[in-house]
């Protein structure tokens, strides 16, 4: 295992509903690789693209058989990250929580508000204890590369959304919905969170398209989510997140340029170097790879 990040793009891409089939890569290979933090949500497809290597998990399992309280985020990040991913990419559904946000359209997220209540969120606790910054929990190259990308493949692309992950896995009631208006929040969906906090523990920079499905629930006069008009609008976009993925392979510079969250674990540690459990230690030779892990 590497213990730096190399000069070359690797993209973990982490497919939401409706993507479970994958994207179209070349030389693809299922890998089944397992993690100390349990069953991922199952193999994953490596491959390449335009000359950068991908590397693609469906979230939810194949067939969508894993409700999102049940995904087991500490893993799959761990298996991306044991696979060599130097930058993660997370293609969701969401709600729309503002009139400007269409269904069809897409929305690159820079915030989040976590209601989640249930999800192991954090690699690191009793025996280390670390504590990672969340302020900027979006690399902005990465989440700007990936904009640029979908408005390339045909996508009508917003900005700076902010995203309130809610743990579901049922709809929103109409109170919730419009509190979470109140709040600032333009997106919903019930994934996102532990998967950002996650992949800045693992130093992984992550950036989230959201691919707008429906008007949750806020709107009076129309009826409650309901899961087919969810797919109905993710397959009818399938197709402009799969031609993002391949217009952000031909969009990297050919050079990876260091990013700051490569070193976000630099100053996170607070536990004593002689106080730092052993077993917690070596789970996290793929996580904390460039501290914990093998040299070559
Ligand atoms: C099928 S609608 C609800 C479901 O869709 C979103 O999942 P993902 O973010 O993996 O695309 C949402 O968060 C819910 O899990
Ligand atoms: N309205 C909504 N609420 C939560 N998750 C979603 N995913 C897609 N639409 C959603």
């Amino acid at each position: 295992m590497r213990a730096e990040k190399s000069s070359f793009w690797h993209i973990g891409v982490i497919g939401g509903s409706g993507l479970a089939a994958g994207i179209d890569l070349e030389d693809a290979q299922e890998i089944l690789v397992s993690s100390p933090f349990g069953e991922p949500s199952g193999p994953v497809v490596t491959g390449r693209l335009g000359g950068v290597r991908f590397t693609f998990m469906a979230r939810h399992g194949a067939g969508h058989r894993i409700p999102p309280g049940a995904v087991n985020y500490r893993a799959n990040i761990d298996v991306l990250k044991r696979c060599g991913v130097t930058d993660l990419v997370s293609l969701s559904a969401v709600g729309s929580l503002r009139e400007g946000l269409a269904p069809g359209q897409f929305v690159a997220v820079d915030q989040f508000i976590d209601r989640t209540t249930s999800r192991e969120n954090s690699f690191f606790g009793p025996g280390l204890v670390a504590h990672v910054s969340l302020a900027d929990p979006v690399c902005g190259r990465l989440s700007g590369m990936l904009a640029a990308a979908a408005r390339r493949a045909g996508g009508d692309v917003h900005q700076d959304g902010c995203y309130v992950a809610i743990e579901g896995p049922q709809f929103s009631t109409r109170a919730e919905s419009r509190m979470y208006q109140s709040w600032g929040a333009d997106v919903i969906g019930m994934t996102a969170m532990p998967e950002v906090r996650l992949a800045r523990e693992a130093e992984l920079p992550y950036a989230l398209l959201g691919m707008v499905t429906d008007y949750d629930c806020w709107r009076e006069e129309e009826a409650g989510v309901e899961v087919t008009d969810v797919l109905a609008v993710l397959h009818a976009n399938a197709r402009t997140a799969r031609a993002t993925v391949a217009a952000l392979a031909a969009g990297l510079p050919s050079v990876r340029e260091p990013s700051p969250i490569d070193m976000a674990l630099e100053h996170a540690f607070i536990t004593a170097s002689d106080a730092r459990d052993p077993a917690m230690i070596a789970r996290l030779d793929a996580v904390a790879c460039r501290i914990y892990g093998e040299r070559d």
